[in-house]
């Protein structure tokens, strides 16, 4: 997302908060025109750090639609989501081969410009190595779910292990936690500090080739080789574009991210979002923007509760940002997990908006490999300027 609100206190306190959109994109997209935008909030903000009713999701076969009235049939999608195909067990890349992974793609026609090696250290404020042998091939196994409700109109993709949790998914892991530059990002929104649950850090910038000079603020990284290669089968088995990799890192379980959307108008409408685990299980969250009243049914929607394992792949697609909001919320008792999160910004402003709520103005923070935790380090950082 663009860092919304992270807020970390357990209080349920009613606070008042600016909408999504007006926090992420605070001072630099003109809101001009746009009737979409909310006035402040009112959240409690046990909901906003997540926790709260957390019904487990029923999954249901396919009802024979003429056996069963239209109300009864709403009514039953929105007690459950509907797995409508289940897909086939394929997996692919279990083999000696990462062919996949190198075949051309995009198709030819279609403008992509970060489907190019990144040049080397381009914009890091580390240096990031190129991916050695041992961590290649990387394996990857296909089994999609498509879960699908018309009504609610939640829109998912769920790839068990997709990377290979015994093959390739701890040694992407390490090679992330030890090469990568990680943020833990301050930011105020009208008055309030934010201090971002989770380590954080992003890679590439839009397509549009607009010229921006406020693109000198933030200084776009390329997206590293491990990350560009992910990108690129992702792109590939979801039949997607991304041109954005943002990455999370959950140090504890006391590391989290509240009930969001990421339906900011720089990725445009019914924008489709890969999102991969390394590591721990964390359970994921998603509870429908009304979920008390749907105004479709006047009934209330349940949240769904997905636990995210490590190698698995979520594909949130169709309208799910724009009617579903989601989160990681606190488990005492989880260990370090990364989230990779693919995008497609449209517009320059999504430049903005990740660089400063990913990476902000600094705290480089370098993964201690022998200690095992994040420990701030003296860098004459690349992030963001302003
Ligand atoms: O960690 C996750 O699975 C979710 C991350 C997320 O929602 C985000 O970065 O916008
Ligand atoms: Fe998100």
């Amino acid at each position: 997302m663009k860092r919304s609100f992270d807020l970390t206190s357990s209080s349920t306190n009613t606070v008042t908060l600016p909408s999504k959109r007006q926090a992420s994109l605070a001072g630099f997209l003109k809101p001009k025109n746009d009737s979409t935008i909310r006035s402040p909030r009112k959240v409690k903000s046990d909901h906003v750090s997540g926790i709260g009713k957390e019904d487990k999701p029923i999954i249901l076969e396919d009802d024979d639609e003429d056996e069963v009235s239209k109300q009864e049939q709403e009514e039953e999608e929105l007690k459950s989501i509907s797995i409508i195909d289940k897909g086939k067990a394929k997996a692919i890349d279990t083999k000696s081969t990462d062919d996949d992974l190198v075949e051309p793609w995009p198709p030819s026609g279609i403008d992509h410009p970060y489907h190019k090696p990144p040049t080397k250290d381009y914009n890091h404020p580390i240096v990031i190595p190129p991916i050695n042998d041992e961590l290649k091939p990387i394996h990857f196994n296909l089994n999609p779910k498509v879960i699908y409700n018309p009504i609610t109109d939640l829109d998912l993709v769920y790839y068990k292990n997709f990377i290979d949790k015994n093959l390739s998914s701890k040694k992407i892991m390490d090679f992330l936690l030890d090469n990568l530059p990680w943020y833990r990002v301050k930011y105020k929104v009208r008055g309030i500090d934010i201090n971002t649950p989770r380590f954080t850090t992003v890679f590439g910038k839009d397509s549009t080739q607009t010229p921006w000079s406020g693109y000198q603020k933030c200084k776009p990284r390329a997206i590293p080789e491990i990350l560009e290669r992910l990108m690129r089968k992702v792109e590939q088995v979801t039949n997607s574009q991304f041109n954005f990799c943002l990455v999370n890192y959950y140090s504890t379980g006391e590391d989290s991210i509240s009930y969001h959307s990421d339906s900011e108008s720089f990725l445009g409408l019914n924008p489709t979002i890969a999102s991969l685990t390394l590591g721990y299980s964390r359970d994921f969250l998603l509870r429908h923007v009304n979920y008390k009243n749907h105004p479709k049914t006047g009934k209330s929607v349940n949240t769904e509760k997905f636990n995210l394992e490590d190698g698995d792949m979520i594909l949130m697609k169709g309208k799910t940002q724009h009617e579903w909001q989601h989160s990681i919320p606190k488990r005492s008792k989880a260990k370090g997990r990364i989230n990779i999160t693919f995008r497609k910004g449209i517009v320059k402003y999504a430049t903005e908006n990740y660089y400063n709520y990913n990476v902000g103005k600094g705290n480089l923070h370098k993964w201690n490999r022998e200690k095992q935790l994040m420990e701030e380090v003296d860098s004459s950082d690349g992030g963001v300027k302003t």
